[in-house]
């Protein structure tokens, strides 16, 4: 039966090359996929991994119809045997209906690839639909991790080094990246606080911190 999936984590946690092993093992054994994305950092019409692979990709812009797109390159004689769209946190929720549809009406696999919640933990909407729509949700089993060791669960964006909270929701940009906007991955109870590792450093090291006492009842 085929299923529309879901693969969903932080950002950094390993989904585009996930996308890209999975288009590997299947076209090893003589399958064809198509593989769409939208907003790569690597550029339009890409979908690149940080460790460093790269594979050509259909951009799929805010007015594609992955159906009608589908059903077009079919019945010219194309071939398809399975769908990955990444970056799927970007597509509209008329997009993932249309995903839907090419599961339920053209009977193909389709692997969805994307974040769920923006810089603000609020969902995506293309996410938001993929959650309400997929036959499966998958979290990506390789953690990422927040500067205090928990499991990374959340996304934060930094301006100019400093967590912000407001903003546009879509800004295309990476980790560790040193640029003006830039993201880290946090856990919640950090994401919470705005502390990112940088905050957390300046405050260890701030002179206003000053060393905790114990109660006076533990001393010995
Ligand atoms: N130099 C490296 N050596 C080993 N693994 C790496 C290296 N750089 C990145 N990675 C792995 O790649 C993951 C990011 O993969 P990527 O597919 O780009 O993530 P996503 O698409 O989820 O943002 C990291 O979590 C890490 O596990
Ligand atoms: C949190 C958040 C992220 N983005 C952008 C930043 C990157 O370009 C992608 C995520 O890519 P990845 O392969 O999962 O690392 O999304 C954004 O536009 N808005 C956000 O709030």
């Amino acid at each position: 039966m085929p299923e529309l999936v879901f693969f969903s984590g932080t950002m950094d946690c390993g989904k585009s090359t996930l996308a890209l092993q999975i288009e590997h093992n299947r076209s090893a054994r003589g399958l064809q996929g198509m593989i769409f994305t939208r907003n790569d950092r690597a550029g339009a019409g890409k979908l690149s991994s940080r460790l460093g692979l790269v594979t050509e990709a259909v951009e799929a812009a805010e007015e594609f119809d992955f159906y009608a797109y589908l059903v077009d390159h079919l019945s010219r004689g194309g071939r398809c045997d399975y769908v990955i769209a990444d970056e799927a946190q970007f597509l509209a929720p008329e997009q993932i209906d249309q995903l839907a549809r090419v599961v339920d009406d053209l009977e193909l696999d389709v692997f969805a690839f994307g974040i769920t919640t923006d810089f603000r933990s609020k969902l995506f909407p293309g996410s938001q639909r993929l959650v309400e729509l997929a036959d499966r949700v998958e979290v990506l089993q390789v953690e990422a991790l927040c500067w205090c060791g928990a499991r990374a669960t959340h996304n934060a964006r930094t301006v100019g080094g400093v967590m912000v909270v407001e903003g546009a929701q879509v800004v295309v940009g990476d980790v560790n990246a040193g640029n003006e906007v830039g993201y880290e991955v946090l856990c919640r109870r950090h994401h919470r606080r705005r502390m990112t590792a940088a905050t957390a450093r300046a405050a260890a090291l701030s002179p206003d911190v000053l060393p905790v006492e114990p109660p006076v009842s533990t001393r010995s």
